[in-house]
């Protein structure tokens, strides 16, 4: 096991301002103090070698977990082992060991070309120069940047500069890396490109951990979804788990050659009528079998055109963040890597 957290719990204690500009004059004087209770007792534990894409609405508490387990925070309660060692208590040690690439900070000097920066991180993990050259040369050659890191970072674009920081974070060979939203604002090449990048990776040992609200990075990189809401798991298990998650649910693009009528039909719902022959249907094939259904289409009307697909992973994961915690299974029983 190289990741484990048992019972997380963070708390934080903010102060009430009041509404009106007597109660803040007020509130700096006396102040209120509120606790809120951004992780509520989180466990999991990750194998070497996983990619494990952690999800979860605005607030959820995901970037409060991956601050603990980099060592920045202290939790209030619980505790946590990744590679052996507790991330806040063994600090210097632990980050020799793992890396960190938050799409929204940045590890690079603005005035100054990511190769000086590079050669920074290098004095600071007191690399070795054979080792450090080699690992360079790689990461440079995969991502491409053999020009771009000589150039001051504040010229590079974002997709630049995000495959700088993936350098800067993987140069002393981490064995578990940490992502907070690492591809957030760049475009659909640069996104492929730092997916594959951690792909391949991936596939040289490389742990990894990855906060996002892209589903197609989590669909293109990770096997198994950990969902938190409201601070607790709600889920945990592989993605093909998660699809299935709320029923074995398809969309159906159909054409018919006259209007189709669905009402009354169990299992049938219209998501879009696209026009008065085309329409987006949701079919939960719980109810109405897929054979079943295309059997009934086929008596009633005649097909022009028709597209079965499974349902958007985004559809999922919303109707997932609408569900209460307290009425879902115990993901222990949903996860088998849990077991
Ligand atoms: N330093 C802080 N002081 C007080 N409350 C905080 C602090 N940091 C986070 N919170 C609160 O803790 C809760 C969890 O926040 P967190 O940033 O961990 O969520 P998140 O899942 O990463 O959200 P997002 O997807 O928006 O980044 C939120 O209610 C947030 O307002």
């Amino acid at each position: 096991m190289i990741i484990q957290v048992e019972q997380l719990q963070k708390n934080y204690i903010t102060y009430e301002r009041g509404a009106s500009f007597r109660e803040t004059v007020a509130s700096l004087f006396k102040r209120k103090p509120i606790e809120i209770q951004a992780v509520k007792g989180l466990s999991f534990e990750m194998e070497a070698g996983e990619i494990v894409g952690f999800l979860g609405p605005n607030g959820a508490g995901k970037s409060t977990t991956l601050k603990i387990l980099t060592g920045v925070l202290y939790p209030t309660a619980g505790n946590v082992q990744v590679l052996g060692y507790t991330p806040w208590k063994h600090r210097k040690k632990y980050v020799r060991n793992i890396g960190a690439v938050f799409g929204q900070k940045s590890q690079l000097l603005w005035d100054i070309p990511p190769i000086d920066a590079f050669y920074m991180n290098k004095a600071i993990y007191a690399l070795e120069d054979e080792p450090f050259q080699e690992t360079l040369d790689q990461l440079v050659d995969l991502l491409d940047v053999g020009e771009v890191m000589r150039k001051p970072t504040r010229q590079l674009s974002l997709g630049e500069r995000m495959k700088c920081e993936f350098i800067m974070a993987m140069l002393h060979r981490p064995k578990v890396v940490f992502l907070d939203e690492p591809t957030i604002g760049l475009d659909v090449i640069a996104k492929e490109k730092i997916r594959s990048f951690i792909q391949e990776m991936n596939e040289r040992g490389v742990t990894f951990i990855l906060t996002t609200h892209d589903l197609e990075d989590v669909e293109k990189l990770a096997k198994r979804v950990i969902v938190v809401n409201h601070g607790e798991i709600v889920f945990d298990d592989s993605i093909g788990a998660l699809r299935n998650f709320l029923g074995a649910k398809k969309t159906v693009t159909l054409t018919t050659e006259v209007q189709a009528d669905w009402s009354g039909i169990s299992g049938v719902s219209v998501l879009k009528q696209v026009s008065e022959v085309e329409a987006e249907l949701e079919l939960d094939t719980e109810q109405l079998e897929l054979k079943e259904f295309i059997r009934m289409v086929n008596d009633r009307y005649t097909i022009h055109d028709m597209s079965i697909n499974a349902l958007p992973i985004d559809r999922v994961i919303k109707e997932l963040y609408q569900v209460d915690t307290k009425t879902l299974p115990n993901t222990k029983t949903l996860s088998p890597l849990n077991k």
